[in-house]
Parts: structure tokens; sequence; C-alpha cells
């Protein structure tokens, strides 16, 4: 056990899917996954492992921001064994080549976080997803024929920013989406040796200052753990 998960060795697949939030993880234990059980609970932060297509697949929040996610990411590779994390999460888009409803798979993640420059020596080292887990990601969207993108996300300390210029630099520069936590997992991940991807779908565009409602967002957020339970259970 560790100060932030009480789940008893070997309780988690090496495969954990990952949304921001405690109780999507509840739900998708509940909704997808057979034979699911409750883990861990420290703090509320639910983590479930449960079956998929007979294969184990765990589940488990981790919260909002950088450094939440790299405290339960760390800790499940270093102590549980953990192999492969996916993070699936909401995003808001910055360009108008992005549509409310897509989903944004990041090949890689910049970010105004200290964290991955503190990490490497104070030099950018690039946060990128694991090839094998993107490309059997965007197999089961083909498969699925989920409308989705592929390319560099931008993960952002402050939910609340009112700097205009920034959103104008980051569609210059093709950035498909803003969120808060991909370039923290990438940065562990490559640490201590695991593969990560982070995929997203666009809950909300900042320039249009449109919203899904809660109905689209139920929807688009089963299409996306359809299709990631599609990719992970297959071998990875
Ligand atoms: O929907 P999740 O996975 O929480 O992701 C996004 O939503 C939260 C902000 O509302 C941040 O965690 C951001 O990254
Ligand atoms: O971080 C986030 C997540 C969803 N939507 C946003 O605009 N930002």
């Amino acid at each position: 056990m560790t100060p932030h998960i009480n789940a008893e060795a070997g309780a988690f697949a090496t495969t954990v899917l990952m949304p921001g939030d405690p109780l999507r993880a509840k739900y998708i234990a509940e909704n997808f996954l057979e034979n699911a059980v409750l883990v861990t609970d420290v703090r509320n932060m639910l983590g479930y492992t449960g079956e998929y297509q007979g294969k184990k697949i765990s589940v488990m929040g981790s919260g909002m921001g950088i450094p939440s996610i790299s405290i339960y990411a760390k800790e499940l590779i270093t102590e549980y064994g953990v192999k492969n994390i996916i993070r699936i999460g909401s995003c808001g888009a910055v360009s108008d080549k992005i549509k409310l409803m897509d989903v944004v798979m990041a090949m890689g993640a910049s970010t105004d976080s200290a964290i991955n420059r503190t990490r490497f020596e104070h030099t950018d080292f690039a946060m990128i997803a694991d090839f094998n887990l993107l490309r059997k990601a965007a197999d089961a969207a083909d498969k699925l024929k989920v409308n989705y993108h592929v390319g560099n996300l931008y993960s952002s300390d402050l939910f609340y920013s009112s700097d205009e210029a920034r959103y104008d630099l980051m569609e210059k520069y093709g950035i498909l989406g803003v969120e808060m936590e991909a370039a923290g997992l990438y940065g562990v991940a490559a640490e201590y040796g695991a593969n990560a991807l982070a995929m997203m779908t666009v809950t909300d565009h900042i320039r249009q200052g449109l919203h899904l409602t809660a109905e689209e967002r139920q929807q688009t957020l089963n299409e996306m753990i359809k299709l990631t339970l599609e990719a992970v259970s297959q071998d990875l």
C-alpha cells in the first residue's frame, strides 16, 4: 500500500484507464467491466479492477492537474507493476477545425508546467505517447467509425485563463485541445519506464464559447470508453 492507494499487491491489472473524475471510474467499472471490484478508495479516488472480453483491466481516477495524476501514476507503476496507463478525459478546443464531441489523441503534449523541466535537468524533454498504444487506439477508432484527431495537446496548469494571446498561439501551432494532465502523465511514464496515452473528448470550444450538453457529454464519453477498451483488450 502507498500513502494514496490502499489496494493489496496484485490488485491492479497491468493496464489502467484513468479518467480525471473518480465517479467516471465508477461509471466505467459498473457499466463496461465484468466482475469489477473496488480496490482502492483513499480520498475517494476510486479504483476498480474487472474484466473486458476476458482480459483483466483496471480503471482509477487521477484527480485534476499534473501534480495529482503524477502521484497516482507513479505509485501505480512503481508499487503495483502497472505497465500501460491510458488517460481518458475531456478537453477544450482552440481551433475551428476541431468540433465538439471529436476525440483527440495526444501524440505529444505541450505544457506551461515546469514539472518536466524540473525532471530533465532544466531542458525540454519531448512529451510523447507510446506509439503502440496510440496505434491501437487509432485502429479501434477507425473500426468503430469515431471521428478523431491525432496530434499535439496542451496541458495547462490553469483551467481559468484569460490569456487570449496564448490561445491564438496554440491555434497557430496546431494544438488540438487544452486539458490539464497529459504532459504530466507522459513525464511519469518516461521516468519510470511505463507506456502512456492520453485521449480526450472535446467537451468545450474555448474560443467559440460552446459546451456539450449533459446528454452529448455522456454519448461521446461512452464512445471513447468503448474504443479505449477495444484497443487495450488486444495484446499490448
Ligand atoms: O475530464 P477530465 O479527465 O477531468 O479532464 C479535464 O477536466 C478537468 C477540468 O475541468 C481537468 O482535469 C481537465 O484535464
Ligand atoms: O481543461 C479543460 C478541460 C475541458 N475543457 C476545457 O476548456 N479545459
